[in-house]
């Protein structure tokens, strides 16, 4: 694993939720690196519905993070649910890293299939963040543990999986940095 061998670079992350925010910082915590977050929209539905529509909610985020922070790289993070061939739903979840030259770096995460009595209220319109918490009885699901922890028994948290998507953009900055 290698490190990033230059000053520090300041890095936006597009979102307030805990679970992304930590993600971020946590992963990258032996970086020289520091960090702002800050709300900004994702430009796609409240409930993305396809891979393309999740990865672009996390595009749009991080572009639009670097331009309010104006910092050096930003990150976006954006959950969806995406369509198989049969109909059933899946959870997937998209990352992109961006630079102030307009160079994007992105990664999906883990895919894991969506039970159906919740993907049924999915399919009526319901948010997945609302379903998730009417399921557990309180509210902020998504901030903690979010739908993949409920799916696994907390073998994997949302920020874990969140987490995983950061390294693969890291790790794909950095392959560009040295090859530079
Ligand atoms: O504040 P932001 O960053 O928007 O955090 P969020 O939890 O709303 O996250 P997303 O917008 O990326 O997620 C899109 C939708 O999917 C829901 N969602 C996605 N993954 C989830 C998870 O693991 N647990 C609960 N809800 C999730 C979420 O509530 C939204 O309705
Ligand atoms: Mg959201």
């Amino acid at each position: 694993m290698s490190s990033l061998n230059t000053t520090q670079l300041t890095v936006a992350i597009g979102t307030k939720n805990p679970a992304k925010v930590h993600a971020v910082k946590e992963t990258l915590l032996s970086e020289p690196l520091s960090f702002v977050s800050v709300e900004v929209p994702s430009g796609v539905s409240c409930q993305p519905f396809s891979e393309d529509e999740t990865r672009l909610g996390a595009l749009n985020r991080a572009k639009a993070a670097l331009v309010e922070a104006e910092t050096d790289l930003a990150i976006g993070l954006e959950g969806g649910v995406s369509e198989t061939e049969t109909g059933s739903l899946m959870l997937c979840n998209w990352g992109v890293m961006v630079d102030k030259k307009g160079k994007a770096w992105e990664a999906s995460g883990l895919k894991i299939p969506v039970p159906t009595d919740v993907s049924d209220g999915l399919l009526k319109g319901q948010e997945l963040g609302t379903i998730m918490n009417e399921r557990a009885n309180e509210e902020g699901t998504n901030t903690r543990e979010g739908a993949v922890g409920a799916f696994t028994l907390n073998w994997i948290s949302r920020k874990e999986m969140f987490s995983h998507i950061v390294k693969a953009l890291y790790g794909q900055y950095l392959v560009e940095q040295q090859n530079k």
